[in-house]
């Protein structure tokens, strides 16, 4: 079965503690509950780039432009119990664009410190590759979940 092609956009702020992030409460659909990136799948005919800025101002608000965006590499999160879960992600920052998030059906947006993630109510898997990305690093990684669909049973570094 073929992954899913999703993107999803890291925001970066300088607050007065240090880098904050914007990640959001999921409120519908995969992943509900959890706090997840900003971002969704690649409609046909789109480029991630284009899914990215579509997403990100559907679910928060915010207008992107494709000069707003660092490439960040690709995680491929892989559901051995799930197949049809299987999703090729590629990840952007961006440190500027126009608006203020705001909350919609999908999302709750919220900041938070890149130092402090909140790790117990994210996937898993978030601390194998978010903080090299909330580094400025680039990343090519293969995450496989548990039978749990929750767990992470391995994660790779890719070469390029
Ligand atoms: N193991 C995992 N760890 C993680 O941090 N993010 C994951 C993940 N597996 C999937 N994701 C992310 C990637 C993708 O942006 C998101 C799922 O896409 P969506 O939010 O668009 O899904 P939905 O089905 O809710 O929405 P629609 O596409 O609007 O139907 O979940």
């Amino acid at each position: 079965m073929t992954a899913a092609a999703v993107t999803l956009c890291f925001l970066l702020r300088d607050g007065a503690d240090g880098t904050q992030v914007l990640l959001g409460l999921k409120q519908t659909g995969f992943g509900r509950g959890k706090i997840v990136g900003i971002g969704g799948h690649v409609e046909p005919g789109e480029t991630s780039v284009q899914a990215v800025i579509r997403e990100v101002l559907e679910e928060t608000g915010v207008v992107l432009q494709q000069g707003d965006l660092t490439d960040a590499g690709a995680v491929h999160f892989v559901f051995p119990a799930r197949p049809e879960w299987d999703m090729e992600t590629t990840l952007f920052t961006a440190r500027t664009w126009t608006g203020d998030p705001q909350p919609s059906d999908e999302i709750l947006p919220e900041w938070f410190r890149v130092d402090t993630l909140p790790v117990d109510r994210m996937w898993q898997d978030a601390d194998h590759w978010l903080p090299v990305v909330l580094e400025g690093g680039t990343v090519n990684v293969v995450v496989t979940m548990d039978a749990d669909n929750e767990s992470v049973a391995s994660s790779r570094s890719v070469l390029p």
